[in-house]
């Protein structure tokens, strides 16, 4: 069974030390099994760049064509993917990378709004029999945030969506958000301080002031979403720091924790 999820965004992917890759490793040799669903919003906006194909975001959704929707697949299945299942495999891990159209996976909807925002998808429903079966396996599995629906029509799914589904759907304790900063950060009596822990309350406060802005606005909600699916702890951190998944697991000070209000 899988022990806990761990959405590693793009924004970050990049400065990850070789470190992270080999504490994954250290974890599964443990018995402690992750499952990887990953982003890489930057490198897709970097390769759209290239081709010349303008790109927007609507409330932190990539507005996606079917022409973007190709650059999307390519790059997150092709090349993020792949590199993120090399970089386990070089830490002596044994990953298999699969996107969320592969044995329909991730089965996905149009989002609200897609008249204006085009093929973005929210989850439906998450092949958890798959991921336990590459589990069974003795792999990581490692999940490009893509969906398809009955017709065969493909989605692009923002990734902290597809990996609140995931770990609500295997029924996970902990979904571990790695992204470029330490944690939510708010201003508290005119400094920013990272929030140790939060609420729903609080969240909801944050969207409403500003305070939470940008790619920070699908995380908590995500996290809001699974916790309510039966997630123990959404936990936001930086991946840079040696042995961060470690301590997030044994309950240790990092990051921001967000759990279920009483
Ligand atoms: N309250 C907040 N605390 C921390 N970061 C925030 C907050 N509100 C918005 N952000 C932004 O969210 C970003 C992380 O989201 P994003 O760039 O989408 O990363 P990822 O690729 O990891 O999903 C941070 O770099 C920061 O600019
Ligand atoms: C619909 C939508 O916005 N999809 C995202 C998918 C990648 C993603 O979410 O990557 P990060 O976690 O690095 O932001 C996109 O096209 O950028």
């Amino acid at each position: 069974m899988p022990s806990f999820v761990m959405k590693c965004g793009g924004s970050t992917l990049a400065a990850l030390p070789d470190l992270f890759f080999e504490e994954l490793k250290q974890l599964q040799s443990d018995g402690i099994v992750p499952v990887i669903v990953h982003g890489g919003g930057p490198a897709i906006s970097a390769t759209l760049e290239k081709l010349e194909i303008p790109t927007q975001f609507v409330n932190g959704l990539r507005k996606t064509s079917e022409e973007v929707l190709d650059v999307v697949e390519m790059v997150l299945s092709g090349q993020i993917n792949k590199q993120i299942v090399r970089k386990l495999n070089q830490a002596g891990a044994h990953a298999i990378g699969l996107s969320g159209i592969d044995g329909n996976l991730i089965e996905a909807q149009p989002v609200e709004g897609h008249e204006e925002i085009g093929f973005v998808g929210d989850v439906t429903q998450v092949r958890a029999d798959l991921i336990e079966g590459i589990i069974g396996l003795g792999a990581i599995p490692v999940i490009a945030p893509l969906g398809i629906d009955a017709k065969g029509q493909r989605y692009n799914i923002n990734a902290d969506t597809s990996a609140g589904a995931v770990a609500a759907s295997l029924g996970v304790e902990h979904l571990i958000v790695v992204t470029d900063v330490p944690g939510m950060m708010k201003t508290v009596n005119g400094e920013k301080v990272i929030l140790p822990a939060t609420t729903e309350a609080e969240i909801q406060e944050m969207i409403q002031s500003g305070e939470i802005y940008g790619g920070m606005i699908p995380k908590v909600k995500a996290a809001l979403k699974c916790l309510q699916g039966g997630v123990s702890e959404v936990v936001i951190v930086s991946g840079t720091k040696p042995g961060v998944l470690g301590r997030v697991l044994r309950g240790e000070a990092e990051g921001t924790r967000i759990r279920k209000s009483q």
